[in-house]
């Protein structure tokens, strides 16, 4: 099993998130009746604590989207539990865990609907998970508009009027509107262009701060990762080949692997935070 060093926690002698010995497969084909599969990433252990950033880096096809998707309930588990602040989470049991754990998706100008308004779209999560009444779950959407930096006026807007970056804060928006505790975003920052990139961070930081979250983080950018992650986990071919603090990661990878992966972000560094 892959095992990622535990953290201290702070305060709780509970983890704000458990992962213990989780795994994914997928059957790709049957062969002669019989079935071939392909594990996407291997059984890997970790925590996180309140309030911190755990990164995931690893090459093309090393199971981060995979991993990420399955934290969010997107796909279940081949094996293995998730638990948070030590309640486990079925793989079927989406209501308890969207108001824990919730998920940005790489491209927010498809994971918007362009039908909806970006009022309606904000609300859906409300209305499907909580009693709040309309009055209610209008001035909630309000409130979060303003928390990740858009205008009430925002509401009447249809996403194809808005730019990328403010179409990933309304994808924030609709992560956070149920105040989970944990938010997965699959390589969220990465395709946004340097100076929305920044906002972006600085924005997740200082909800960070002023809410508590915690995140999980697909990332392919080296400097991004160094600048606001606690923890670092490195996948190659489905198997952590590095995992601990990301100042201990970065300075002293353990294995060849890391090393190269490593050594290839390096090559692609393409942001630093003073950058606007
Ligand atoms: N639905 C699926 N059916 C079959 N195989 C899959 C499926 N989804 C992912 N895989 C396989 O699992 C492995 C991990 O894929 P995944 O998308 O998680 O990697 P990744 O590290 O996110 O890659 P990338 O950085 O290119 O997005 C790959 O070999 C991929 O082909």
């Amino acid at each position: 099993m892959d095992q990622v060093q535990p953290k201290p926690t702070t305060g709780s002698q509970v983890p704000l998130l458990k992962v213990d010995n989780l795994s994914r497969s997928f059957v790709t084909h049957s062969r002669f009746f019989r079935k071939v599969s392909k594990t996407a990433f291997h059984p890997l252990s970790f925590t996180l604590d309140r309030g911190q950033t755990l990164a995931i880096m690893g090459d093309s096809g090393s199971g981060k989207s995979t991993l990420a998707k399955v934290l969010a309930g997107v796909m279940p588990p081949t094996q293995g539990n998730i638990y948070i602040d030590g309640e486990k989470i079925e793989p079927g049991d989406d209501k308890k865990r969207c108001q824990l754990l919730r998920m940005i998706f790489q491209d927010p100008n498809t994971s918007l609907n362009p039908r909806s308004n970006i009022g309606k779209i904000l609300e859906m999560p409300l209305s499907l998970n909580t009693n709040l009444d309309a009055a209610q779950r209008h001035e909630l959407v309000l409130d979060t508009l303003r928390m990740v930096g858009l205008l009430p006026d925002h509401y009447h807007f249809y996403p194809q009027m808005i730019s990328t970056g403010q179409k990933q804060r309304v994808a924030l928006a609709r992560a956070l509107i149920l105040s989970p505790n944990i938010i997965v975003a699959d390589e969220a920052i990465s395709n946004l262009d340097i100076s929305v990139r920044s906002q972006i961070i600085n924005l997740l930081l200082s909800l960070q701060t002023r809410l508590g979250l915690s995140y999980v983080l697909v990332a392919n950018d080296l400097g991004v990762v160094r600048h606001i992650s606690d923890h670092l986990i490195l996948l190659h071919d489905g198997h952590v080949v590095e995992a601990g603090p990301t100042k201990k990661v970065l300075s002293n990878p353990q294995s060849e692997q890391g090393l190269r992966l490593l050594q290839n972000y390096h090559n692609e560094y393409r942001w630093r935070p003073n950058e606007k």
